[in-house]
């Protein structure tokens, strides 16, 4: 095998098919002659041959001979290259269910040449990815593992007294300057909703318009504006289920069928932020203070868990300890898992509305007739995205409340799903449609400086 495998390197650097053409005379003794012992070779062997080539080397074999040709230019072997990449299965699954924006014109698979689309891929510059939570923005190019920049988007939005225009650009310049790269250089992705923190006070029309602005002037080449929660589904590989973002002020349990979001959304006014004020004020009871919110949300971030029955774990020792910088070590007893109920049961933290259960099985129940292609129990698929979702214990105990809640021709099969990317879901999302071969073409619907 190593010696084919050499002889196969040779001829590509010897430049036997510079030409691109298998009529030459050289090329005719290649494949007669030299190539003799190849073409005796099963033909699964020889694509695993090909296969330890460097992508490059294998292109130019195709120039050997038109049987080679055939081999080279077929899926498979693309389908390998793409697949053994970081993320293999995420440019797979992007590139055969994500292409296009609609899903209306889902190219299929057979009709898509992998050997194209590789190309394409090394060619894209990917976009910078904007997603600005209404906590925490995070920023990144879309060809880097993860956002390389995060801060409060608040902080960023600027001077709450200057024009909402002004606000926006200020808020594009820090990205930009952040990342050290012209806007003109790059597409941008932003996610919606912006988590502009005064939001309420501006229609979604005013803020898009503002936004459009701002990339105009700043001369971005294209914009593509996707939703946070379909970017989170696909983070998961899916383009169907119901995700549940848990987010900084609120949680949102969106249904989405194939790409698109169906009706039923629900908005239920508890986030992380009410996790840790809990968690604040439960420390405060006890005369344990908590000097900030920061402080707070480390000891949440670090100590506290879902319980999955709550009254057993009364009843257990619970307490464990962490050490918060300069301040020392706090412990932390009952409220490792009563932080976390708030989420199931809002009212012990003062909040009148309904639990995450009851959310989700409230979506359940308004859209489980909503047909999705080739899945009819698409909604019993449920993903957890939010930096919320990390708490341990969460997503068995929401499995085991919807069980208990729902009926058992409904609850059976349910899973809940926890988003590999955690608050970075729709971040991870954006970086797939961001790399696509096709995103300038099928998602940047807005070309902002014409
Ligand atoms: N490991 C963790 N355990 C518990 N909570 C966490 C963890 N990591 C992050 N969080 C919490 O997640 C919250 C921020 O979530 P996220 O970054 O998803 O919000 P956002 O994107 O700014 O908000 P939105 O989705 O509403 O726009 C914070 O309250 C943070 O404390």
């Amino acid at each position: 095998m190593s010696r084919l495998l050499k002889r196969m390197r040779d001829w590509v650097s010897n430049g036997w098919n510079t030409s691109g053409s298998t009529s030459t005379s050289d090329q005719t003794i290649v494949c007669s002659s030299s190539a003799g012992e190849v073409h005796r070779l099963p033909l699964d062997i020889f694509i695993h041959i090909l296969q330890l080539l460097e992508p490059k080397d294998a292109a130019r074999v195709a120039a050997v001979c038109k049987s080679w040709k055939l081999i080279v230019f077929d899926n498979t072997l693309w389908m390998y290259y793409l697949k053994n990449q970081q993320d293999g299965l995420s440019i797979l699954f992007a590139e055969t269910k994500i292409r296009s924006r609609s899903p209306h014109t889902a190219i299929r698979r057979h009709m898509l040449s992998f050997m194209h689309i590789y190309g394409q891929r090394l060619q894209s510059p990917g976009a910078i990815i904007v997603d600005a939570g209404a906590g925490y923005c995070k920023i990144g190019w879309s060809k880097y593992d993860s956002p390389s920049v995060r801060f409060a988007t608040s902080v960023e939005f600027g001077d709450m007294e200057s024009s909402l225009d002004h606000r926006v650009y200020h808020f594009f310049e820090t990205v930009y300057s952040s990342m050290h790269v012209k806007p003109s250089k790059q597409p941008v992705i932003l996610t919606t909703p912006i988590g502009l923190h005064d939001a309420a006070e501006v229609s979604s029309l005013q803020l898009t318009k503002a936004v459009i602005k701002a990339l105009v002037c700043m001369m971005v080449p294209t914009a593509s504006i996707v939703s946070q929660t379909t970017l989170a589904l696909f983070a998961s590989r899916r383009t169907s289920g119901i995700l549940v973002n848990i987010g900084f002020r609120e949680t949102q349990v969106v249904p989405i069928v194939n790409t698109l979001t169906c009706p039923g959304v629900i908005s239920v006014k508890v986030g992380g932020l009410h996790l840790t004020r809990y968690l604040r004020r439960r420390l405060r009871r006890r005369n344990v203070q908590v000097p900030s919110l920061y402080t707070a949300r480390t000891l949440k971030e670090n100590l506290c868990y879902v319980a999955l029955d709550y009254w057993a774990e009364l009843r257990k020792d619970t307490k464990a300890s962490y050490k918060v910088g300069s301040e020392g070590l706090y412990t932390l007893n009952k409220e490792r898992f009563q932080t976390g109920e708030i989420l199931f049961k809002p009212h012990i933290a003062g909040r009148n509305v309904i639990g995450l259960h009851q959310a989700v099985a409230s979506c359940i129940n308004s859209c489980q007739y909503v047909k999705a292609k080739k899945d009819r129990n698409w909604y019993k698929t449920i993903v957890l995205a939010g930096g919320t979702a990390n708490l341990p214990g969460l997503a068995e105990r929401l499995e085991k409340e919807l069980h208990d809640l729902l009926p058992p021709s409904i609850s059976h099969g349910i899973r809940v799903i926890l988003s590999p990317y955690g608050a970075d879901a729709a971040w991870h999302g954006a970086k797939m449609v961001g790399n696509l071969s096709s995103f300038q073409k099928s998602w940047c619907f807005n070309r902002v400086n014409v």
